[in-house]
């Protein structure tokens, strides 16, 4: 296995993962949008369910105050038209949610007539909307008072009418305090899980409720720097989505804020309303799908890169025994060529002398043969037997007798210069010359030459019958190659072998084919004499 291959495996499987990765990071960021904005969707559902229920109230509460001070100047007409005027506010308190008290002022602010008689004649010219009212010259504007923790611990808000005279002169209000309390049930409904919670604010910023019920929420004042109160007020906006940290409760929240303000009332300062959830507990089931998946993706990551170098130390592991197989294979194949080469060697040669052995002889000889058949040209075929072996290897013993036949070949061997010259041991003590190119007159010659070079190496062999020392008989035959078959030359070779042996020994005969001649010895050389 290369590197190169490794390397790219290693790269295909970081990008799948690094592409199943992005794709699982986009279904999150997916699923946290639509979670998002799923909530941000109940959220401004529910405000806007709260923002129609007060804006009717809101409305009722504009039209009995608009009722009242339309009939209020005949009620003024007498006291006993007035006590009539607190029997029918406390009608309108009874048909009516939310509104507590409902009085009516007179220029200088006593109460001249109230749902509760326990506030007739009381005189409230001191209280915000008494001197708002004072001031303002507008009848059509619903004022709306700051909140207020009232005598009876609750807290209050007021709404109220000018009253004018036929000149246009101020002459009282009509007022409807109302119990945010009331309005507990409407948050209650809309508050749809159980970490929501859901608050209405008077403009100002001072905090009337909050369902569920905290204790220190009334009345605190929201309008503070980066508060969610403040933030949507500056935005000018009439709906804001935030999410954040809340000032009144150190919560991390998503909220929809929602100013109500109903645009036929003239309702001179909104009521903000917030709904909101927690956002731990929004995100919870998305931070499960997160965890889910990072852990899913991680055991991933692990197990596939775990399982890539497990396989690549088991495919390296293959390689490496493969390469070393390979390798002993070709270290088994090189000492099977030498033991091959050796064997052809041992198959080709004599063991004894080292020159070529009898079935060498036979292969060359029919080359040689083909050869100079082709090329025309003669063939000399010298057999030579050493003489009175046998006598030598009774007399000396057979190990001195191999060192004969060792000697008489190395000297064959020597004698013989040319490369294509060839020696064999033929058999025993009988080896055979092959001289290609060699005619007749020169074939005599090297005849003669082997025999007396042998003789010159006087091994003593004092059982010998035509010498003291080893001598030869050497058998020869010149041809050039026709049709006739091979053997014919050996057989001549032979004859002449046979020739000299009987002719005496220590002697060379030889024949030419081309003139059938007897086999004739040939003549000692002259001691000057010598060959090419
Ligand atoms: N030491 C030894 N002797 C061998 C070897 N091969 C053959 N001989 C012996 O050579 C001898 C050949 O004897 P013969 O065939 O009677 O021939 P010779 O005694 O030389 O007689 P002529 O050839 O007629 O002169 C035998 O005694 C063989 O045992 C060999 O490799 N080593």
């Amino acid at each position: 296995m290369t590197q190169h291959r490794a390397r790219f495996e290693w790269i295909t499987l970081l990008a799948s993962l690094a592409l199943l990765g992005v794709y699982i990071v986009w279904t999150i960021i997916e699923r946290h949008a639509s979670t998002n904005e799923q909530e941000q969707q109940r959220l401004t559902a529910q405000a806007e369910i709260v923002n129609s229920y007060l804006t009717e109230q809101l409305s009722s509460i504009y039209r009995v105050l608009e009722l009242v001070r339309r009939n209020l100047p005949e009620w003024r007409e007498s006291e006993e038209a007035l006590e009539h005027a607190n029997i029918e506010f406390q009608h309108h308190i009874e048909t009516l949610t939310g509104i507590r008290t409902l009085l009516a002022l007179d220029q200088s602010g006593d109460v001249i007539a109230s749902s509760r008689v326990s506030l007739l004649h009381q005189n409230f010219s001191q209280r915000e909307y008494f001197q708002v009212a004072l001031k303002d010259p507008s009848t059509e504007t619903l004022h709306m008072a700051k909140p207020f923790l009232a005598v009876t611990d609750h807290w209050v808000m007021t709404f109220s009418l000018r009253v004018v005279d036929k000149n246009g002169n101020f002459d009282g209000m009509v007022i409807a305090s109302i119990d945010p309390e009331r309005f507990r049930n409407t948050l209650n409904a809309v508050n749809y899980a159980p970490d929501m919670w859901s608050a209405l604010a008077h403009g100002s910023g001072t905090q009337l409720l909050m369902e569920p019920f905290r204790e220190g929420q009334q009345g605190m004042n929201l309008a503070q720097p980066g508060s969610f109160f403040s933030r949507h007020i500056e935005s000018g906006q009439e709906k804001n989505l935030l999410s954040g940290r809340v000032y009144a409760t150190g919560e991390e929240r998503i909220m929809a804020l929602r100013t109500i303000q109903p645009a036929d009332l003239h309702l001179d300062a909104p009521i903000i309303l917030a709904v909101g959830r927690d956002l731990d507990r929004v995100f919870a089931d998305w931070w499960d799908f997160t965890l889910s998946r990072g852990l899913i993706f991680m055991l991933l990551c692990v197990s596939s890169s775990f399982l890539m170098f497990r396989l690549q130390s088991a495919q390296r592991a293959r390689y490496t025994s493969e390469v070393a197989a390979s390798a002993l294979i070709k270290e088994k194949n090189a000492q099977l060529e030498q033991l091959n080469a050796e064997l052809t060697l041992l198959a080709l040669n004599d063991g004894l002398t080292g020159i070529a052995n009898r079935r060498s002889f036979d292969e060359v000889f029919i080359k040689e043969w083909k050869r100079c058949q082709r090329e025309a040209s003669p063939l000399t075929l010298m057999l030579v037997d050493i003489d009175y072996f046998k006598p030598f290897n009774d007399h000396y013993g057979h190990l001195e007798g191999d060192e004969c036949i060792r000697e008489v070949a190395a000297q064959l061997r020597k004698s013989l210069t040319r490369a294509s010259d060839f020696v064999a041991r033929y058999g025993g003590e009988e080896f055979a010359c092959l001289v290609p190119k060699c005619d007749f007159e020169t074939a005599t010659q090297l005849a003669e030459k082997l025999r007396q070079s042998v003789e010159n190496l006087a091994i003593p062999h004092s059982h010998s019958q035509v010498s003291t020392s080893v001598t030869i008989s050497v058998g020869y035959a010149v041809c050039v190659p026709d049709q006739s078959p091979p053997t014919a030359l050996i057989a001549k070779a032979d004859e002449c072998l046979y020739y000299a042996k009987a002719g005496g020994r220590n002697q060379a005969m030889g024949c030419d084919c081309a003139t059938n001649t007897e086999p004739a010895a040939a003549a000692p050389l002259d001691t000057e004499q010598t060959l090419k």
